[in-house]
């Protein structure tokens, strides 16, 4: 576990420790030496640190020819062809990342798919506890661009929008035309609204990580499926049962 002391990580360690199938042999923090995973021979990473740190770690990782399951976030389509480019020297390793392992999460970004195309308008907001490192969230960039590929797929018009004066910032970020709007509050965890609008109605669909161990069940599902998926795979939806 790379991350280990941290908030999801701490949850991670414990989800590993009391699974049947799996082994935590190596719990390593900032600070800590990362060849002590490989010390202790392991066969999955699982990495939820920093933005700044996770590509030494996976670079780290393909070298050393050990398979990594990624909750950090951060990864624009540079770095995704970076690892492309490190996986294609390490034949048979396996790194997934998914910008949330919730299944909730998972099914929310796939409803606002499939609702964009219907509707005029479509804004995402992030709402998260105030010590997150990176804004928008992963999860709500994810959102927006499959949100935006859903559209562009349909042939959806432009948005609506006239605003055209106001303080920088008001109509928050654009992420592949599609508007996303970070708060960050402190007793919250992770939670996101894609809100959705046509002549005389509205849809929202919400989601609610009320607590950590949300995300353990899927990070288990990536760690007992990953040495089975060589290459970078980004989402955990192809290792679902879900159409
Ligand atoms: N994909 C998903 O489902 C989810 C993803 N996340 C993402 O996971 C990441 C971590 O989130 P969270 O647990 O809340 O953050 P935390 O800050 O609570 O935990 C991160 C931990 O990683 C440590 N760390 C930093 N750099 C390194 C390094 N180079 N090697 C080893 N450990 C390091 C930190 O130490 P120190 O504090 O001393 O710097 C800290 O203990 C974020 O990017 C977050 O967005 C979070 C939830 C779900
Ligand atoms: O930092 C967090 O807490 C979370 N990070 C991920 C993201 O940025 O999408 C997943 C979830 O939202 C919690």
């Amino acid at each position: 576990m790379l991350g280990a002391r941290g908030k999801v990580g701490a949850e991670v360690c414990r989800a590993v420790e009391a699974a049947p199938d799996t082994e935590l042999v190596a719990s390593v923090d900032a600070g800590d030496d990362i060849a002590a995973l490989v010390e202790a021979g392991a066969g999955v990473v699982v990495d939820f640190t920093h933005p700044d740190a996770v590509m030494d770690n996976l670079r780290f990782c393909i070298e050393h020819g050990v398979h990594a399951v990624v909750g950090t976030t951060g990864f624009d389509q540079a770095r995704l062809d970076q690892l492309e480019t490190w996986l294609a020297d390490a034949p048979g390793v396996g790194v997934l990342i998914a910008p949330n392992f919730s299944i909730g999460a998972i099914l929310m970004m796939r409803f606002a798919a499939q609702a964009a195309p219907f509707f005029d308008s479509v804004e995402v907001v992030e709402l998260h506890h105030p010590s997150k490192a990176d804004a928008p969230s992963g999860t709500a960039g994810r959102t927006a661009e499959l949100i935006a590929a859903a559209r562009r797929e349909a042939g959806s018009a432009p948005m609506p929008d006239a605003t055209s004066t106001g303080i920088e910032g008001a109509r928050g970020a654009d992420v592949d035309g599609v508007r996303v709007h970070s708060l960050r509050v402190r007793g919250l965890v992770a939670h996101q609204e894609v809100l959705l609008g046509t002549a005389g109605e509205t849809l929202t669909i919400r989601h609610d990580s009320l607590d950590r161990i949300s995300f353990t069940p899927g990070v288990l599902v990536g760690v007992r499926a990953i040495a089975d998926r060589p290459g970078l795979t980004v989402g955990l939806d192809g290792f679902l049962d879900i159409e």
